[in-house]
């Protein structure tokens, strides 16, 4: 699905960033709206649907497996789902291109479907570890055959009637929770997901949107207990997908560095379990503020306003971590130029993302000037105290959007240039992060 030719990126600065945006729909509220209206009974209507790279994949897919979905606007799409237990099997291979939460999630769908299918991705994608699915969904009956290390090309056989279980988490990913709670979708009894730490919820918010019988329960630990009644039978819905809060941040983070910027960025979805970037950022002393604060199709939203500020070091605490999963690239740049020293740890999950993201941001950011140790689970980061980095380096993107993205960034505050070796993969989530850096580089 990541086809686009690999093409090099030269970011430098240009003066204040002013102005107002909004960044395209949230990726993971895009990802499920398409996979619970593909198995609604009827016509959803989705608005706001983020039209990158990712989520056509995910389209792609569901349409290879029986429902139809079509696009009536910019970021306007149709689905009439199939129902639950509908889904069809696919004439191909289903490529998921560089998408972690397309293939994992869709697992889950297929492992309570009589149907075979086989799931294809990228170079990056094909690195990842899907065992982290295989492990639960095996023990509702599904069969697998993967790559060695339990990678892609995998294939799935699922099972009709599959068995429900209790499952409790040993890594804190959504991808896992979700895949499981999918799964339990089309399976008699109660599928039940024990969730030690706090994950991004927005797969329950939109089950129980679609009218799903489910149930969230946190016990005297603050463990999480999340049990879904199967063979649900999905109302069609209409869904306003809000702004991504992990895009949105480069930009915050782009203004928050360079001198007398001012940017806001509107419709932006503040769901607690998202916006840990944010908080840090405060904590850092960042001249952030909210308003227009509502809610949208069962998630809070903001408009979110920063202006330059220098930043303080600090420690970020570990179980931050999963509500900033994606962020910590750009959160390293904005450590490299605040005063003192940012230290953070519990980050191994990092390594397994679209590329090893502390070991490519630690030496990118090296090679622009910035003082860095990577450490096995996190970054130490010693800032420029506001001044500028050097720049005047080529850094590696490896297919990772979000590196490309984070350099860019960088490159707002730099003495030189800052070229990134390859920008394609931005278009898997951020189509349109260019032209809108370009924007706001020119509103002066
Ligand atoms: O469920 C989701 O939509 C996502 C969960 C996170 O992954 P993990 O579940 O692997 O932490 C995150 O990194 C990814 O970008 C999207
Ligand atoms: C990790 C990410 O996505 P995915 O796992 O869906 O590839 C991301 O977008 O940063």
């Amino acid at each position: 699905m990541h086809s686009a030719p690999s093409r090099p990126g030269s970011f430098q600065p240009s003066g204040p960033l002013r102005g107002t945006l909004k960044v395209p729909g949230d990726k993971s509220i895009s990802h499920r709206s398409l996979m619970l209206s593909a198995l609604a009974v009827g016509e959803s209507k989705i608005t706001g649907l983020l039209e990158g790279e990712d989520v056509l994949a995910t389209a792609a897919a569901m349409r290879a497996m029986g429902a139809h979905i079509e696009r009536t606007g910019e970021g306007h799409w149709t689905v009439n789902g199939v129902g639950v237990g509908g889904l069809l099997q696919p004439a191909g291979a289903l490529d998921m291109g560089n998408s972690g939460t397309s293939t994992r999630l869709l697992m889950g769908l297929v492992a309570s479907h009589r149907l075979t299918a086989t799931f294809i991705g990228d170079a990056s994608l094909s690195k990842r570890p899907m065992g982290r699915v295989i492990d639960p969904l095996s023990q509702m009956g599904a069969e697998f055959t993967a790559s060695p290390g339990g990678m892609l090309p995998l294939m799935v056989r699922g099972l009709v009637p599959a068995v429900p279980i209790c499952y409790r988490l040993p890594v804190a990913s959504a991808q896992v929770k979700s895949a499981v709670l999918l799964a339990g979708l089309n399976i008699a009894g109660i599928t039940e997901v024990i969730e030690p730490v706090p994950t991004r919820d927005h797969s329950e918010r939109m089950l129980r949107g679609f009218g799903a019988d489910l149930t969230v329960d946190v016990d005297a630990d603050g463990v999480r207990h999340i049990r879904l009644m199967g063979e649900a039978e999905l109302q069609p819905q209409q869904i306003d997908v809000p702004g991504d809060p992990s895009s949105a941040a480069f930009f915050i983070v782009a203004a928050l560095i360079t001198p007398g910027s001012e940017v806001t960025v509107t419709h932006v979805g503040m769901n607690p379990t998202r916006t840990g970037i944010y908080k840090m950022l405060e904590a850092m002393g960042a001249d952030l503020t909210y308003s227009n604060a509502r809610e949208v199709g069962g998630e809070p939203v903001a408009d979110i306003t920063a202006r330059h500020s220098v930043l303080r070091g600090i420690d970020v605490p570990a179980d931050v971590a999963p509500s900033m999963i994606d962020e910590f690239p750009v959160f390293f740049v904005a450590a490299s130029m605040a005063q003192g020293r940012t230290t953070t740890s519990g980050l191994d999950e990092l390594r397994v993302k679209e590329s090893d993201r502390l070991a490519l941001m630690a030496t990118g950011l090296k090679a622009i000037g910035a003082r860095v140790e990577e450490r096995e689970d996190g970054l130490v980061i010693d800032g420029t105290g506001g001044e500028p980095l050097e720049g005047g380096a080529t850094v590696t993107s490896a297919l990772d959007h979000r590196i490309a993205m984070s350099f860019a960034v960088a490159g707002q505050h730099t003495y030189h240039p800052v070229t990134v070796d390859d920008v394609s993969p931005i278009a898997t989530s951020f189509p349109t992060f260019e032209s809108i850096l370009h924007i706001l580089q020119v509103q002066h």
